[in-house]
């Protein structure tokens, strides 16, 4: 059977397609957004208009007619927990994509715009493996403060295809497999994989500081600052996300200028750099917890997988747990593209989104 996929990924700065023919990519374009154009828009899901355009455009000028698509799927944006794997979109994941998103964050127009286009031509769209993925355990679940549970936010979508890829790379089943596998991006989040199954997170905002985020502060500090009157809320999320970590201290989110400095002898990029190491070590350390240590591998991706240095502090911390895996960078529009392929040719079934969870 043949399929025609677009597949559809935005990012703050960008909004990745691809169109596949089955496995084979046929078109893949970033369509970059100049920071003027973003900051017109107040929210960011008034950008959807304009986002929707640059698709279909891109299309046209391509000469790839919409009508020869047979299925569209998005990144899953912040809904309330979702299991892993494929859902069909619907109004109900679009009413709460739209009016109560759990946290603003571009992927969230993704749906919204898979969603147009395929009525547009009258096809099904999907999500497939959102950041909300939730599969926790009732002990990972537990924070510390009645009524205020742990959730499982993170970049499941990389972290799950790039653990099945390593599965199938020793010829072992997935499902077989105890995984950590940290996603070392513009944002950080480490994944435990327990058979297939993601048992528990070190999430952004619980672990590792990364390029432009926080990670988990000292947390009496950050109430002073929250009620010393000096910021408001959007001021206080965006220094968590956006000029915290890297940035905060050396001025550039980019781990390549870090790597330029600590070569021309810049002592604080060398400590920096070595505190990021040590606290991703740190975070892989906790969830080996989890399964009592049986780990069989340890998969650092993401775009700073890529650097040497970096990767080759983390192994040396962390090789005592497990053997250390570098699948550096992500394939994103691939992941989403191969998921949905396995649910036209019925290997997997395409979960349906309904509202349940009303309080979150
Ligand atoms: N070769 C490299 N060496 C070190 N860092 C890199 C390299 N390539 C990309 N990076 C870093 O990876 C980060 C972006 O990772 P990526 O996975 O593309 O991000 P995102 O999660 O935002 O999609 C940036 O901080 C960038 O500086
Ligand atoms: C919201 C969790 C996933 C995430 O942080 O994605 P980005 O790193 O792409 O912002």
């Amino acid at each position: 059977m043949h399929y025609r996929i677009l597949a559809i990924n935005p990012g703050s700065t960008s909004t990745k397609i691809s169109i596949y023919d089955n496995e084979t990519p046929v078109f893949i374009k970033s369509i970059t957004h100049k920071t003027e154009e973003i900051n017109k828009y107040k929210e960011i899901n008034e950008q959807y208009g304009m986002r929707k355009s640059l698709i279909l455009k891109e299309l046209q000028d391509n000469n790839i007619d919409i009508n020869s698509i047979n299925a569209i799927v998005a990144r899953g944006g912040l809904l309330p927990p979702v299991k892993s794997g494929a859902y069909l979109i619907n109004e109900d994941m679009i009413d709460r994509l739209k009016n109560r998103p759990v946290i603003e964050h571009v992927s969230n127009l993704a749906a919204i715009i898979a969603y147009e286009i395929g009525k547009l031509v009258n096809i099904e769209s999907y999500i497939y493996d959102s950041v909300s993925v939730d599969e926790f355990t009732d002990i990972s679940r537990i924070s510390g403060l009645k009524g205020m549970d742990r959730v499982c936010v993170g970049h499941t979508l990389n972290c799950r295809a790039t653990a099945i890829k390593y599965s199938n790379s020793i010829n072992k089943e997935y499902k077989d497999l105890n995984l950590i596998v940290a996603h070392l991006g513009g944002g950080i989040t480490i994944q435990l994989h327990e058979k297939g199954r993601i048992v528990d997170i070190v999430a952004d905002d619980e672990g590792p500081f990364s390029s432009n985020r926080t990670g988990r502060l000292p947390l009496k500090k950050v109430i002073r600052e929250c009620f010393s009157g000096k910021y408001s809320q959007k001021d206080i999320n965006n220094i968590i996300r956006g000029k915290g970590g890297v940035y905060s201290y050396l001025n550039t989110t980019d781990t390549r200028e870090v790597e330029k400095m600590i070569e021309s002898g810049n002592l604080d990029a060398k400590l920096v750099y070595e505190a990021l190491a040590y606290q991703i070590s740190k975070g892989i350390g906790e969830l080996s917890t989890v399964v009592n240590g049986n780990v069989d591998a340890i998969i650092l991706t993401g775009g700073v997988a890529y650097s040497k240095v970096i990767t080759n502090m983390i192994n040396k911390r962390v090789n005592f747990i497990g053997r250390v895996e570098i699948i550096p960078g992500e394939n994103e529009l691939e992941a989403l593209t191969f998921g949905v392929l396995r649910v036209l040719k019925n290997e997997e079934k395409a979960h349906i989104y309904k509202e349940l969870v009303t309080n979150i």
